[in-house]
Formats: C-alpha cells, structure tokens, sequence
C-alpha cells in the first residue's frame, strides 16, 4: 500500500479518505463534520486478516487522521461477523526474509502508531477479534462489543510464542494474574465473558449503537487539553512501550528468527490445514 495510492474525498459533509490496494480499499475514514471524530474502517475481505498492505494502510489511515485534527479515531470493521482475524498467516509461512522484515516492522510501527496515538481511540467491536485482532482493540482506550462474539489471544493453543509488546496490550487493560492464565491458556472470551473480566468496557446492540457509545466516550474529553492529554497518556503508556520504542530491531531480529524455525513453520502449517479444512467438510 503505497502512500500515494491513499486518496481524499470531500463527501458532503463528511470527508471520506481510502487506502487503496490493487483491488478493494483496505481501510475507509469518515470523519464526521459535527463531532470531529474519525471512524476508521478496516475493510479487507474476507476476515481483515492483516498481512503488510493492511497494516501500512491502517498506520497510513491513523496519521492522516491525526494530521486532519480529528478529535478521535473509531476502530472497526465493514464485515459484520468479523472486526478482524489478526496476522495474516500467510504472510508468515515460508516467508521470503525481505518481505517478513517488512511485515514485522509494520506491525511494530501500526502497534506503536494506534497504541500511542495523540488522540482518544475506541474500538467498536462488531465480529469476532481474534489475536491481533484483539491486540488492536485493546491498544485502543476504550472497547465496545457486539454480542455473540469472541475476542482473545490464543497463540498459545496454536504453538506460538507470545511476543511482549502483545503482552503489554494485554497487561495495559487486565490485571497480570489475569493476563496470565488467558496467554497460557490461549483463551478465547465470549462477549459476555470479555465484559466480565473487562477486557470490554460495554456491550451494545448494533454496530450503530456501538459506533455512539465510542462516539459518548471521545465525547468525554471534550473539557480535556488535547495537548496535555496526548502527553499523559504518551507518559502513562510509555513503559508498555518501551521495548518497541528502544529496541525494534532487537524484538525483530527474536521474532524472525522465532517465525523462521521449523518449529513455528510445522505448527503453522498445521493450523493453516486445520483452518482452510472447515471450509471443505
Ligand atoms: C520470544 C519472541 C517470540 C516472538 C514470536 C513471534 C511469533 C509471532 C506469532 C504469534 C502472533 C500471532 C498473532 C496473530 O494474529 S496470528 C493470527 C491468528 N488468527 C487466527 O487464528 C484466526 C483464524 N481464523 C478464524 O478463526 C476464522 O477465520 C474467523 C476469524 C473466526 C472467521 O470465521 P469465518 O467462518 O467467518 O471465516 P473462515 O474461517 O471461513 O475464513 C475465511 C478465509 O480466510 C482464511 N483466514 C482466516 N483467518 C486467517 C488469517 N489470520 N490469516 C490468513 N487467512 C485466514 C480462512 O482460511 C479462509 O480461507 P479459505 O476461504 O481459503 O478457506
């Protein structure tokens, strides 16, 4: 996803901005003219799995929108069964070393850009959010689910190892005994399950619904200094940060040579064979 193939629209009164694949757009913005606040839409067919183009746009997406001075970003998905299905395997199974550099760094740097961002993010969570799925939604401030759902890190149950920046997601919305016993067990939290433990903060109805309530949220702030928030929260969430921040190449060079092993790879094509096998029963 190249930089210039991200185009802007004036849509009546909502500005509509597109990062663009060779085939579908990846990501759509809406920006709402009245509250200011951008919906940023992931939208790759089938399942938002996030391979290098869709993480480019989605980092793209987000700094134009905080170069538009939005006064909030709103994380979801044009698939209703789906907010996203998280890495795309593929691009991990038998990769050409090149390309995997680039996809790792891109998902350091989308994690960082959403994880970090000056603005107030909320993620309306209107399908299942799996992995890094679930790693965006928690990088955001606030999270509303729809029912029916599942949410959760379940690297473990598929023979991966848990990189910490993933981790720190976790740890930056759940207590650590809690955080612990889900990556072990990899498990995955129905909606109800996810309120409970507050993985979620609210559950709505609708996708409407859900895209108000994070709307209420940004809302909030509206007595807040954007400046002097943007600096709170980048100190509050600094230390989670720290060790993309301070050593990306070090957390890169331990996760390729982690993907790279036979050990991952045989793992993978397993789960890959169980994947693609549901569809053909
Ligand atoms: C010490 C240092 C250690 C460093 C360690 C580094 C190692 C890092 C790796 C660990 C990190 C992991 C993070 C991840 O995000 S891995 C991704 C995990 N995601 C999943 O397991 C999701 C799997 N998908 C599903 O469960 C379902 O697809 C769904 C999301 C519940 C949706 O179900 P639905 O029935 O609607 O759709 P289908 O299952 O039929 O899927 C449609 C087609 O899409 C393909 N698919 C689905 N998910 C992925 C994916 N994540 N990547 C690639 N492809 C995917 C699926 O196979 C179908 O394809 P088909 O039509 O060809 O059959």
């Amino acid at each position: 996803m190249l930089r210039s193939q991200t185009k802007l629209f004036a849509l009546g009164k909502r500005q509509l901005c597109r990062s663009m694949s060779k085939s579908c757009d990846l990501t759509l913005v809406e920006v709402d003219d009245k509250t200011g606040i951008a919906t940023l839409t992931m939208n790759k067919p089938p399942v938002n799995s996030c391979n290098l183009e869709m993480m480019r746009a989605l980092k793209d997406s987000m700094k134009q929108i905080e170069g538009n001075k939005s006064r909030g970003i709103i994380l979801t998905s044009s698939n209703n069964k789906v907010f996203s299905s998280g890495l795309d395997l593929n691009e991990l199974r038998n990769p050409e070393q090149e390309r995997l550099v680039a996809f790792w760094k891109e998902l350091q740097e989308m994690w960082l850009t959403l994880y970090l961002s000056n603005l107030p993010t909320a993620a309306a969570i209107n399908g299942h959010a799996l992995a890094v799925g679930c790693v965006m939604a928690s990088a955001c401030e606030y999270r509303v689910m729809l029912p029916g759902f599942t949410i959760g890190i379940h690297a473990t149950k598929f023979g991966y190892v848990v990189p910490p920046f993933i981790v720190n997601s976790y740890l930056s919305v759940l207590p650590r005994p809690v955080v612990e016993r889900a990556l072990l067990q990899g498990k995955i939290f129905s909606t109800d399950e996810a309120q409970q433990i507050n993985l979620i903060d609210e559950v709505a109805n609708s996708k409407e619904e859900a895209l108000s309530k994070c709307a209420s949220f940004i809302g909030s702030f509206a007595e807040a200094n954007p400046v002097a928030r943007a600096l709170t929260k980048r100190q509050l969430r600094a230390e989670f940060a720290r060790t993309l921040l301070d050593e990306p190449e070090a957390e890169l060079k331990e996760s390729l040579e982690y993907i790279t092993s036979p050990l991952f790879q045989d793992s993978l094509d397993a789960y890959l064979a169980k994947l693609k096998s549901k569809n053909k029963k």
